[in-house]
């Protein structure tokens, strides 16, 4: 079910399997998955003639893997040449056993320098001056230990260049498999247009640098035991994950079956992003949805006369779901009002100047962990920062661990917004959203996205699945309308809350149609 593994968990598994198995097996298994793969990618580029490919084979078990898939290839008749940063005497076994395959078949090896190395002049030349139609990258996998650098470096800068379909086996090498940084210092790594990911699903491949670097991703099993995986701690976000907590309206219903959202913000000039987070609880179900101003309040919103304006000091938000922040301010006024919404012991979502306001004001800090009430803090990687006192550099390090810590500390469920959104709650588990695209990096989104939450939370979803729920569908509407050709370039927010409005109603009419397979899936290629 969508479970993601750490590097350490996944060596686990690998050795638990080992055991079991003839020496080989594994990496076979992953070679014969990596090559119909491969093959589909050729198939799909529709190469008028005889395909050529460049396998990179690094000196691990991942080269390993890029020579097992290179013997094949040209077993299959396929031109191959392989760029080979390994020595026989130094490699793992498995692997030494892979290059004796590749070396008595019909691939080319080469071991190529730096681009006019004048050590292997017409190695590095026959490759970086030739026409290639697909590259494998098995440099690094899980092993990597430090930045690329060298020869290695120079090929990663060439073939991120290259207008060919990239293949990266496992992981694209620089890439750290759980954080979905690129190792660093100075560091660079592979740019896949898809990864075929062995054993099971990793978190770096989704959040951070992940999405872009690795392209789409396939998970090749090897046929392991699934009696082998521990329970997971992280998990990919998707509708599986949260539909049991959506349910279909029952006919006996009234306004008040639904819940009061009430925005809390909108300081002088920035009366617009409570109106956007409360337009947005409105469209995602709310039974009535008031936008709270902590100064003036305009009469009401001539675009959606539905929401009431009110004047945040006069407002009894003691019945109502709270969302707070959005356009509140920093100012005393923003703070005391604030101060009276975390002691409420009502459902209540953190985004924007909320947060900034918690980071500067211990007493706040104090009021919030101290909560009864459900909380969701909606913090973007400079807000993380500002709430853990470090540099948004470093949240971005480990996003996983940065929402964790996070969602430890003020005792809330946390969304870690950004390309691979983190989803975390105080027992440590985490998911990672997979929906979402640039159109989102737009002001305003996060208001609504905040809103979103609101609204679930006010229709009693457990703030786990109102998180995971708001996130996806946020993003999910975000796809579609590019889909559509409504952005990336120019989607607006307010573009953005009907089209979760549609997304959330087709969720909950597959759910009540016990349909969700067709939402999400994700492509298992199983090596026999
Ligand atoms: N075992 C199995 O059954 C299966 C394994 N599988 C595959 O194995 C992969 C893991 O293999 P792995 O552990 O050998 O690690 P890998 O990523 O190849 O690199 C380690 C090597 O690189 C070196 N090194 C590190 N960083 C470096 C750098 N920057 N620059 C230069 N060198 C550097 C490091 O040596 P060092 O110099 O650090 O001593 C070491 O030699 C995994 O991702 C999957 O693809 C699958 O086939 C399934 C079955
Ligand atoms: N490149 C991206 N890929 C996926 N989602 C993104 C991307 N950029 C922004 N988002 C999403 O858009 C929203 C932006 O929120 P935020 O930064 O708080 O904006 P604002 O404060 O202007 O409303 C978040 O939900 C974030 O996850
Ligand atoms: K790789």
């Amino acid at each position: 079910m969508n479970e993601l593994y750490t590097v350490a968990e996944i060596r686990q598994i690998e050795q638990a399997a080992l055991a079991g198995l003839p020496a080989g097996t594994l990496m076979q298994r992953a070679g014969a998955a990596a090559m119909q793969m491969a093959l589909a990618m050729l198939d799909n580029a529709s190469i008028a003639s005889a395909p050529r490919v460049l396998v990179l084979a690094g000196p691990g078990n991942n080269g390993g893997d890029a020579l097992d898939v290179a013997a094949r290839l040209a077993q299959a008749g396929i031109e191959v040449t392989v760029a080979l940063y390994a020595v026989a005497e130094r490699q793992p076994q498995d692997a030494r056993a892979a290059l004796g395959r590749a070396q008595a078949g019909a691939a080319t090896l080469l071991a190529p320098g730096d681009p006019g190395d004048s050590a292997a002049p017409s190695a590095a030349g026959s490759i970086y001056q030739r026409h290639w139609d697909l590259v494998i990258d098995g440099l690094f996998g899980i092993g990597l230990a430090r930045p690329l650098a060298g020869a290695m470096r120079a090929m990663v800068e060439f073939i991120n260049t290259l207008p060919c379909q990239v293949l990266a086996l496992d992981i694209p090498s620089g890439l750290d498999a759980d954080t979905g940084d690129i190792v660093g210092p100075g560091g660079i790594a592979v740019r896949a247009h898809r990864t075929i990911t062995f054993i099971a699903d990793k978190p770096g491949l989704h959040t951070c640098h992940g999405r872009d670097h690795a392209g789409q991703v396939s998970i090749a099993t090897l046929d392991i035991d699934p009696a082998l995986l521990p329970p997971a701690q992280a998990f990919l976000n998707g509708p599986i994950l949260f539909a049991d907590a959506l349910r279909p309206r029952p006919q006996n219903s009234h306004k008040g079956s639904f819940g009061d959202v009430a925005v809390l913000g909108g300081a002088h000039g920035m009366q617009g992003a409570p109106i956007l987070a409360a337009r947005a609880a409105l469209h995602c179900g709310a039974g009535r949805v008031f936008a709270c101003f902590v100064d003036e309040a305009p009469g009401y919103d001539p675009a959606q006369p539905e929401l009431m304006c009110r004047h945040a000091g006069d407002f009894d938000f003691s019945k109502t779901t709270v969302v707070a922040g959005p356009g509140s301010g920093g100012a005393s006024r923003a703070n005391e009002l604030l101060a009276r919404v975390l002691d409420l012991p009502v459902p209540l979502v953190l985004d924007a100047d909320a947060l900034n306001l918690v980071a500067a004001d211990r007493a706040l800090q104090q009021r919030l962990a101290a909560r009864t009430g459900a909380t969701i803090l909606t913090p973007h990687p400079l807000e993380a920062a500002r709430l853990l006192a470090v540099s948004a550099g470093v949240i971005q390090a480990d996003r996983l661990a940065a929402a964790r810590q996070l969602a430890a500390r003020f005792q809330a469920i946390v969304i870690l917004k950004g390309s691979g959104s983190v989803i975390a709650r105080p027992d440590g588990s985490v998911a990672i959203n997979p929906s979402g695209n640039p159109a989102l990096a737009t002001a305003g989104t996060g208001d609504v996205l905040a809103g979103v939450c609101g609204a679930l939370l006010a229709q009693h979803l457990p703030p786990w699945q109102a998180a995971l729920s708001a996130a996806w569908l946020h993003g999910h509407a975000a796809d579609r309308l590019v889909e559509a050709g409504v952005g990336p370039v120019g989607l607006s927010a307010s573009e953005l809350i009907p089209a979760i409005r549609t997304a959330l109603n087709a969720l909950n009419a597959l759910c009540t149609l016990g349909a969700l397979g067709a939402l999400g899936a994700q492509i298992t290629v199983n090596a026999h």
